[in-house]
């Protein structure tokens, strides 16, 4: 926001430029002739300055000696002050100034100011607006506001300058099209963002809390009793057809503030979109959108219990017909006031990430799982998210970022213990075909699909699990089509990954060789926790053509043995149990080298074949026996 007004005060010679300056600084007129050009000065902000600006005020001469000067002071100023003091350099004002500051091509507001009210020649003040102030803003857009002062009675001459520090601060132009007797698009945009974040039950209208609270968001201090009544009078003088009853809908309510346009009060409006965090562009600010939020290394972004709630509300408000999905109309509605979907998501083909309910439409948990994935991924978007849809703290000086939390670093993933972590992030690797897209669709619940659609481009799912003891945590699998060598390269990537899941099609005798490849070509994979898992364990099982078989690869390299899964089978959903557990429990999927071999499984087996073996022994002798 400007946080300095610089005022040129033009016009013809002897029309009381300098005087009017004087009067200001000095508090009195000064009689006798004073100097013609004064110097320039500068008032810091007191109470009565808009938005605590500082001003400076800087006097010109018009003779052709000092245009040259008064040509760089007109491009070097924010608003200027036009003075004229009688009939003649009233005639000037439309003949020469306004058609000189537009050849200068500066684009400031012109405050007109009609000096030497005191004297009788000047005629009434009706006569004046009516007669030359009327038909010279009507030619001219680009003044702001007109007046009527003396210098020598010191009549309005803290108001003419306030006038110029207002048109600066508080611009008319960017809100209201005079031409049109409109706001302005941009204007209007904001303005209907503003009601649909006030109107919080989403029912159109912005009933009496609803209403209390944004004028004391807006302006800080409570509605006075009558005053709300009076709001809804007003408008609906204005808008016969629209009925307050329930409150005042978005067209009352921009009818409310074309009005306060119309009446030059149009720093009322100023006040609410600032409060909302419009800049003068009318823009959103940069540093509402995009709040500084660093993640340090090997640490993740998440969600706080505030941000799980905000979300949680939104999806609970906009589910309108409350049937546990939102379809493309809630949808919309919810992202009304912001861009639209995010990239992102649109990339992804959104909802098609996460949980949908049979109609095809994002439920609660999908919604909050989406989120969760995209603060892991982007925390930027997320942020920037909330900031569109009117996330307030618990404290209403939070900034958007009270809704995130940062994870505690987890750099050494081999020391036992649980991450702490309820968002993580699994990379499926495996060969082509091997049934990592059928997987993701499992986690997502939705149905097997017999027919083969090769991956391309990345491809995620996230969904929510249960861990042992009840602890739900956020999983995002992903398997990476035709990236995988980009990414298996990248450390930066292999860094934000929890765990690896090797996957291979145990009905397919070529699949197993890709994961030995992979852990040959990328050794940096070694660093990473790991599962390995069979798939398509309905299918009859091959031997797989590699020097080891799979169970002899992983107990060589002192890893637990591949888990044999089928998505066709209903226990597929512990193999995402079995995923999250050692996403966030690491050491548990590493070698286990320090410890020494689990050989419990191994003893069972000998001890079995030890039976059998004496069974065997056993019926050979009585078969002898009664030979
Ligand atoms: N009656 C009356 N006289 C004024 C008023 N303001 C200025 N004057 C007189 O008008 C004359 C010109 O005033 P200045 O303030 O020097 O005018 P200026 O626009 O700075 O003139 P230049 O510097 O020559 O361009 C002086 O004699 C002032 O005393 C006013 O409000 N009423
Ligand atoms: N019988 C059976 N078929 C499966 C199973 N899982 C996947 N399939 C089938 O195997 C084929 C390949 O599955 P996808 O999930 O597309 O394999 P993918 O690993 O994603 O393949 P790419 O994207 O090419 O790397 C499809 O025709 C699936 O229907 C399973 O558990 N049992
Ligand atoms: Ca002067
Ligand atoms: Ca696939």
């Amino acid at each position: 926001m400007t946080t300095a007004v610089r005022i040129c005060v033009c016009g013809d010679e002897g029309t009381g430029k300098s005087s009017l300056i004087a009067s200001l600084v000095k508090d009195v007129f000064v009689a006798n002739k004073i100097q013609s050009v004064l110097p320039q000065v500068t008032i810091p902000p007191t109470i009565g300055t808009p938005e605590n600006v500082t001003t400076t005020i800087v006097d010109t001469s018009a003779r052709p000696q000092d245009r040259t000067t008064l040509r760089k002071e007109i491009r070097k100023c924010n608003v200027i002050l036009l003075v004229y003091s009688d009939h003649y350099s009233y005639e000037r004002v439309a003949l020469f100034w306004m058609p000189y500051f537009r050849s200068l091509g500066v684009n400031v507001p012109v405050v007109l100011c009609a000096n030497k009210s005191d004297l009788a020649a000047s005629g009434s003040t009706s006569q004046v607006v009516e007669e030359e102030m009327l038909p010279v803003m009507a030619e001219f857009r680009e003044i702001d506001s007109c007046i009527r002062t003396s210098a020598k009675e010191q009549h309005n001459v803290i108001e003419v300058f306030y006038l110029c520090q207002k048109a600066v601060t508080h611009p008319i132009a960017p809100l209201y099209d005079h031409k049109e007797g409109q706001l302005k698009p941009a204007c209007m945009a904001a303005l209907k963002r503003v009601f649909y974040l006030c109107d919080k039950d989403q029912d159109g209208y912005l009933n009496d809390d609803e209403m209390h609270e944004f004028q004391s968001k807006s302006f800080e201090k409570p509605l006075l009793p009558g005053e709300l009544e009076n709001i809804k009078a007003t408008v609906s003088k204005a808008v016969p057809t629209s009925s307050t009853e329930k409150g005042l809908d978005l067209h009352g309510f921009l009818q409310l503030n074309k009005m306060y346009a119309e009446k030059g009060r149009h720093e009322t409006i100023w006040i609410i979109l600032r409060k909302h965090h419009y800049t003068d562009s009318l823009s959103l600010e940069d540093s509402f959108l995009h709040p500084r939020f660093d993640v340090p290394d090997y640490s993740s972004a998440e969600l706080s219990p505030a941000g799980y709630r905000f979300f949680m509300d939104l999806f609970l408000t906009f589910d309108k017909d409350n049937d546990g999905g939102l379809n493309d109309q809630e949808l919309a509605a919810l992202f009304a006031p912001t861009p639209g979907l995010p990239q992102s998501w649109v990339e992804t083909s959104f909802p098609s990430s996460t949980v949908r309910n049979e109609a095809g439409h994002i439920t609660l948990q999908g919604w909050l799982a989406q989120w969760s994935m995209t603060t892991f991924l982007e925390p930027k978007t997320t942020l920037e998210y909330l900031a569109y849809l009117g996330f307030e703290g618990p404290d209403a000086r939070d900034s958007t970022t009270a809704a995130l939390k940062v994870t505690k670093p987890r750099k050494r993933r081999r020391r036992p213990g649980r991450v702490e972590r309820n968002v993580v992030l699994c990379y499926l690797l495996g060969s082509a075909g091997a049934g990592k897209s059928s997987l993701l669709d499992a986690f997502l619940n939705r149905p097997f699909d017999a027919l083969y659609h090769p991956t391309i481009k990345p491809r995620r799912a996230v969904n929510s699990v249960e861990l042992h003891g009840g602890k739900q945590c956020y999983l995002i699998l992903e398997e990476l089509g035709e990236l995988e060598p980009a990414i298996l390269e990248n450390q930066a990537k292999l860094d934000t990954c929890d765990l690896i899941c090797y996957a291979y099609d145990s009905s397919e005798p070529d699949s197993f060789s890709h994961i030995v490849d992979l852990r040959k070509r990328y050794p940096q994979l070694d660093e990473l926790p790991a599962i390995y898992t069979a798939l398509k364990a309905d299918r009859d099982k091959t031997t797989q053509r590699s020097e080891l078989q799979p169970d002899a690869y992983t107990a060589a390299l002192n890893m637990s043995a591949p888990l044999h899964v089928s998505v066709t089978w209903n226990s597929i959903s512990e193999l995402f149990v079995a995923l999250a557990e050692a996403a966030t429990n690491p050491s548990t999927a590493f070698p286990k080298s320090e410890e020494p071999p689990d050989r419990s499984g191994l003893y069972l087996a000998l001890g079995a074949t030890t039976c059998a073996a004496l069974a065997a022994f056993m019926i050979w002798r009585r078969s002898t026996n009664s030979a």
